[in-house]
């Protein structure tokens, strides 16, 4: 059994700096993990990277030969990996398998989780491997300014969760950012009730049926449910690793095993 997290979320919402800040806290824990770089258009690392699409396929090669602009590139060379998964990611695979940690660094195109299928197909692959996976969403918490951001922000990571059907973990990011923390309360674990008050006194009269709508699926789905990452302080740190560990069962074989050692009692 495998371990994996897929790290999405919008552009620039944190997620490699969230990557190397885990690989750090880990390193120093004496604990091992490998973070996979799935961005074709990354440029540099602040972490060792342990499998890199860049080897299967070059974002600038993409642009040039088809004459492609950024996103439709990158659109591309996610369709190319998702070719040849059972190629170039089985055999990178192969490096890790049992008990293994693997982090995948994801680009930030909103359109890898709502119009294609190559994510899903992705962590399918993963899945037949005998990984579990769970899906770290972040958010960048600069954007959790009033509830229309919000409840944007839970639609985008809704969809993510619909199409990946995985565990899936809502991260507030960057709150060393956050200045007031009281300003965030409200939408850490915020109820239906509130959240449609302020909808609706945000926007104009003739949105007061789908704001209610909206409230009311953001309830259904229990989505209201972000942990906030503050990547100053470890503890903070160790408390999200700590909250994804458990939705994958890392660490839980490892106590199985530890009881096994216990010495067997005289009958
Ligand atoms: N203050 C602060 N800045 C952060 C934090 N995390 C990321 N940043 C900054 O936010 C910007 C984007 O961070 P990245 O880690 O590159 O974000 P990303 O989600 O990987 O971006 P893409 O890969 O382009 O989608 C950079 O300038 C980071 O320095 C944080 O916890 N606190
Ligand atoms: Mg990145």
């Amino acid at each position: 059994m495998g371990y994996a997290q897929l790290v999405i979320g919008p552009a620039g919402s944190g997620k490699s700096t969230y990557c190397s800040s885990l690989y750090q806290h880990c390193e120093s824990m004496r604990r091992t993990v490998h973070i996979v770089n799935l961005d074709p258009a990354a440029e540099s690392f602040d972490y060792p990277v342990a499998m890199d699409i860049r080897e299967l396929i070059s974002l600038d090669d993409v642009m040039e030969e088809l004459g492609l602009g950024p996103n439709g590139a990158l659109i591309y060379c996610m369709e190319h990996l998702e070719e040849n998964l059972d190629d170039w990611l089985a055999d990178e695979l192969e490096n890790y398998l049992d008990d293994d940690y693997l982090v995948f660094d994801c680009p930030g195109q909103i359109e890898l989780f709502t119009h294609v299928p190559v994510l899903r197909n992705f962590v399918d692959h993963l899945k037949r491997k005998n990984f579990n996976v769970c899906v770290v969403y972040l958010l960048d918490s600069q954007f959790m300014t009033d509830v229309t951001k919000y409840i944007s922000g839970c639609m985008a990571s809704l969809s993510a969760m619909v199409q990946l059907e995985l565990p899936h973990v809502n991260i507030l990011s960057k709150m060393d950012l956050v200045t007031n923390k009281k300003d965030l309360e409200d939408y850490l674990n915020p109820e239906a009730r509130i959240l449609l008050s302020e909808l609706n006194q945000h926007m104009a009269p003739q949105f007061a049926k789908l704001n209610k709508a909206l409230a009311g699926l953001v309830d259904d789905f229990s989505m209201v449910n972000f942990v906030p990452l503050d990547l100053r302080k470890e503890s903070s740190i160790q408390y999200v690793l700590s909250y994804i560990d458990n939705c994958i069962q890392y660490g839980e074989d490892a106590d199985v095993k530890v009881k096994d050692f216990d010495p067997p009692e005289d009958d």
